[in-house]
């Protein structure tokens, strides 16, 4: 794994730990940083997946401000959300969307978790579907993540991996997610939003059930198929041998990995 220095010093650990702690950088900067690192790879001309999440957030805004100074051009997002649309029209980005471009050059994008094949959980802002319809399209893939959304295993940050359903019946589909994974002691939630505690509706007008996971579920592509066949799922949030570059920003600087 290439690792490369942001600053024109690396930090020695020991300045880090003796640094004031308004001195470390945020979790945020964290993100921007990876999402900058991202948008290098960007060129004029491409097609690109506009991801969604507070970390792509920074990758679009940044994307916008190339096209202004006019050191990009001739640039076309596809935007994974109604959210991500709404920010790529305020900062000017021409958008498109599948039917029209169906093969993508790029995209970016963050997630949740990272495992260490690179596999993703993703949708923990809802927006899984239209993210693997676009991210799916794609010629590189560059995952954008601050390092604490490195996990061991998929479901190892004991966090949601979430899956979208329809809204009918939705108890019964739960119940049945639950019980497929059992043995790695799963516990599924619909999500709800915050406040009203009404359910959370997707983009595409679904919910969203979170599994919350134990143990380690092993082999991803058998889950993730199990899950596809239950009636009443639409999509699961587990990025399987998708991502094509994996940008991880941290305290001690920036790595950039491609799959091989
Ligand atoms: O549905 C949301 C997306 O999958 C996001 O890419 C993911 O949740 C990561 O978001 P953030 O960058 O805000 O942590």
């Amino acid at each position: 794994m290439a690792l490369a220095y942001l600053g024109s010093k690396k930090p020695t650990a020991a300045a880090i730990m003796s640094s004031p702690p308004q001195l470390l950088l945020t979790q945020d900067d964290l993100k921007k940083i990876a999402a900058y690192k991202a948008v290098e790879f960007v060129e004029s001309g491409m097609v690109l997946g506009l991801g969604t999440g507070s970390t792509a957030k920074h990758a679009i805004d940044r994307i916008g401000e190339l096209l202004s100074q006019k050191k990009l051009t001739n640039i076309i997002g596809i935007p994974t959300s109604t959210q991500t649309h709404e920010q790529a029209l305020g900062l000017g980005i021409p958008l498109s969307d599948l039917d029209t471009h169906p093969v993508l050059d790029l995209a970016i994008d963050g997630a949740d978790e990272v495992d260490p094949d690179m596999n993703l959980v993703k949708g923990r802002g809802g927006s899984l579907l239209r993210e693997k319809m676009i991210e799916g399209c794609c010629k590189k893939f560059v995952v954008i993540v601050d390092e604490s959304k490195l996990v061991d295993y998929i479901g190892g940050s004991g966090l949601a991996l979430p899956v979208e359903i329809v809204p009918f019946c939705w108890k019964f589909t739960a119940m049945k997610l639950e019980s497929m994974f059992m043995e790695a002691g799963c516990v599924a939630k619909l999500r709800v939003e915050n406040g009203n505690g009404k359910a959370y509706v997707t983009d595409n007008g679904n919910y969203i059930v979170d599994l919350y996971l134990k143990k380690d579920i092993g082999d991803l592509r058998a889950a993730g198929d199990a899950i596809l066949r239950l009636a009443g799922v639409v999509e699961h949030g587990m990025f399987i041998d998708m991502a094509t570059t994996l940008i991880v920003a941290g305290e001690l600087g920036v790595t950039v990995r491609n799959k091989c």
